[in-house]
């Protein structure tokens, strides 16, 4: 069970290093934590594989090559507990998240995307990260056989309509551009709830 239904949900994909992190969390800091909370359907993933495999659970959340070096064993243990279930890590991270704005940041296969689309048909809106391989390589993405030929990295390559994309190229003011119509979305769905706040405040309850 969720905490409460949020307003607006953002469906993120994109490829390694396209900067979902990057963009996820500059989206927060403008709408701030307290509307917009951000889930990484990867974090449930990393916590129980680093528990059984005596790993650094902070290391696999970060950037570094720590992550990289156990990434194609982690795809495999995450795709066989999909197999079995495949909302399975969708209903973990949604599980306390209070605020009115989601940000799912890595969504990488159909089956996350219908999950969240079949929970919450009125809140979804699909987000695409790109970037070209050239700037990608500069954030030290590197082609991985078993990694970037696979479901992990292209299963939402064909199939989807997005929404939005977002071209994450390295230009500041273009991608603050970009952002300024999802964030505009983001505050007309959560006017209710913000004048609702303010009014348990001015009533002191
Ligand atoms: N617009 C940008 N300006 C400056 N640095 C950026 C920008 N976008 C991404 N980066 C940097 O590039 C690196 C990769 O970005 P990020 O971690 O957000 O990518 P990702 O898509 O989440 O990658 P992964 O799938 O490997 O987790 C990070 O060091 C990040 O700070
Ligand atoms: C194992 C996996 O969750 C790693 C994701 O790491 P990240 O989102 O790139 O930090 C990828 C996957 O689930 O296929």
């Amino acid at each position: 069970m969720t905490a409460s239904e949020p307003k607006l949900i953002l469906l993120f994909s994109g490829k390694r290093k396209s900067g979902k992190d990057y963009v996820t969390n500059l989206i927060q800091k403008r709408l701030s934590p307290k509307l917009c909370c951000i889930l990484r359907l990867s974090a449930p993933l990393k916590e129980q594989y680093a528990q059984e495999h005596g790993l650094d659970y902070e290391q696999l959340l970060g950037a570094g090559q720590y992550k990289e070096q156990h990434r194609a064993e982690m795809i495999s243990w995450g795709e066989s507990k999909r197999h079995q279930d495949p909302g399975f890590f969708c209903r973990k991270v949604v599980c306390g998240a209070a605020q009115p704005v989601w940000i799912v940041s890595d969504c990488r296969r159909l089956s996350d995307l219908q999950w969240f689309w079949s929970e919450y048909p009125q809140q979804c809106v699909s987000v695409r990260v790109e970037a070209s391989e050239q700037t990608r390589a500069q954030r030290g993405w590197r082609f991985t056989a078993g990694v970037d030929d696979a479901e992990s990295e292209c299963g939402l390559d064909q199939g989807v309509d997005f929404d939005w994309i977002i071209r994450n190229d390295g230009n500041g003011t273009l991608l603050d551009g970009q952002l300024e119509g999802l964030l505009a979305l983001a505050r007309e769905r959560t006017q209710e709830h913000q004048c609702t706040q303010d009014s348990i405040k001015s009533n002191g309850q």
